[in-house]
């Protein structure tokens, strides 16, 4: 049966060394060996097709482009030109050194210059890096940077809370730490007060988003 899912009009096109379906099915065969078990018997043959649609889920943000999606704006609505915060985002990434989950929230917020924005776009660019493999510091630059130079905003500001899974169900087997990392551009950078009222609206939120 011939499953589409959002990378394959990727397959090979566009990204000549990437390996095809068969392939990284085999792949996950040969891990499945390495692991101890039989990818022949009943219980894992379907796994290496249903893992291989996994990983389409997990890093699909390679296939979208974040910047495209920040394109459409809306003309500021009557002069408005406060604070826009779109607090606990749900955030899922994977780590680049485990390819385990780093699940928590993203914080992100900006100061509009003339232009709006539609807030699921904001959403969306969260998504369109966090759906790759990363590490949380590049993420979180990622996210405000590109927010930064298409909207052009009078500022930015990005918190991430996290736990990530290799430290909590590998390695060193920490449970309930939590990552936080800020990227503050223009005003949010340089003005102590707009850096304080971003803070006190996403401060002594109960970082709902993980359990690792
Ligand atoms: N700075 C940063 N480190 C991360 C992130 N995700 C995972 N790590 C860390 O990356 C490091 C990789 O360290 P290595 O010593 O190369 O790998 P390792 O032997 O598996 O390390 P342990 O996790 O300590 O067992 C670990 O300390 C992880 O905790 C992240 O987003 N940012
Ligand atoms: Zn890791």
């Amino acid at each position: 049966m011939d499953i589409h899912t959002p990378l394959d009009h990727l397959d090979n096109a566009g990204h000549p060394d990437r390996p095809s379906r068969a392939e990284a099915e085999a792949a996950i065969r040969t891990l499945i060996q390495w692991a101890g078990d039989d990818p022949a018997r009943e219980g894992l043959l379907d796994t290496p097709a249903r893992v291989a649609r996994s990983y389409e889920d997990f890093f699909r943000g390679y296939a979208e482009d974040p910047e495209a999606i920040l394109t459409r704006t809306f003309e500021e609505i009557e002069g408005y030109d406060e604070m826009v915060i779109l607090r606990d985002i749900r955030l899922e990434s994977h780590c680049e050194h485990h390819m385990v989950p780093i699940i928590g929230v993203a914080h992100v917020a900006y100061l509009p210059n003339r232009r709006v924005v539609g807030i699921s776009k904001l959403a969306r660019v969260v998504d369109a890096y966090a759906k790759r493999l990363q590490i949380q510091e590049k993420l979180t630059a990622q996210i405000a940077n590109t927010i930064n130079e298409v909207l052009q905003p009078r500022g930015v500001a990005v918190v991430i809370e996290a736990g990530h899974e290799c430290m909590s169900t590998r390695g060193v087997h920490k449970t309930g730490v939590a990552m936080v990392t800020s990227r503050m551009l223009g005003a949010f950078r340089d003005d102590p007060s707009t850096r304080r009222e971003f803070l006190s609206m996403i401060q002594g939120r109960r970082c709902t988003g993980f359990e690792s």
